[in-house]
């Protein structure tokens, strides 16, 4: 069984816990405990082939044995991006994750192979009445990046969430191209840890 890893990554609060549970409990919960990174795994099929997903999320806050940005991109095949438009600093953070990846994981390479991999994500398109980052520039951030754009709300759009983490699930498992592992982000959650996790904790609202 092919084994297909994918980091979500971005700044605090863009939504990256949420895209994560949406996609794979199809519910969207406001408030998420985060206070260790971990790594979601499920099975999936696609195109008639058995794919084991592991899903990696960062934890924002200092927490012990935390792995490093490099770390997390070297780990990883295939990379969701995202910020909040409602929040431009998240926009800059994205644009500098998305510029370090390129040189990292893709050695800088021009190839259009290496496009389908990186997927620049502006969530919390519900909010677009306090929206700082146009949908345009983000556009245009992925094309001049090369890499594949999506606004969406992780609180109001499930099938697209669904839509987006397959097809990255898809391009990274077509990319197929044999990595050696460097450090492993640690922490790994079940599912019901996940749903266990997510009756936790905090956080602003919005
Ligand atoms: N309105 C709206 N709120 C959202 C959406 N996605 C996430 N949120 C809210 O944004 C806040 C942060 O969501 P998280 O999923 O915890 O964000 P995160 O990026 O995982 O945050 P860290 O783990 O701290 O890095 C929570 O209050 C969520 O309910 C969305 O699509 N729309």
């Amino acid at each position: 069984m092919n084994d297909i890893k994918v980091a979500v990554l971005g700044s605090e609060g863009v939504g990256k816990s949420a895209l994560i549970v949406r996609f794979l409990t199809r519910r969207f919960i406001g408030e998420y405990a985060s206070s260790s990174e971990c790594i979601y795994r499920k099975h999936m099929s696609i195109d008639g082939r058995q794919l084991h997903l592991e899903l990696y999320d960062p934890c924002s806050q200092p927490c012990e044995g935390k792995s490093t940005l490099n770390e997390q991109i070297h780990w990883a095949d295939g990379f969701v991006v995202v910020y909040d438009i409602s929040d431009r600093s998240s926009f800059l953070t994205a644009k500098a994750i998305v510029h370090l990846i390129r040189e990292l994981h893709l050695g800088g390479s021009k190839s259009r192979d290496t496009d389908s991999v990186i997927f620049l994500v502006g969530n919390k398109q519900d909010l677009c009445h306090m929206r700082e980052v146009d949908r345009e520039e983000g556009q245009k951030l992925a094309s001049e990046r090369r890499c594949q754009f999506y606004e969406l709300s992780a609180a109001e759009h499930y099938q697209e969430v669904v839509l987006m983490f397959s097809k990255i699930v898809r391009n990274a498992s077509l990319g197929g191209k044999a990595k050696e592992r460097r450090r492993r982000p640690s922490g790994s959650k079940s599912m019901a840890k996940l749903i266990n996790n997510v009756f936790g904790k905090r956080r602003k609202s919005v």
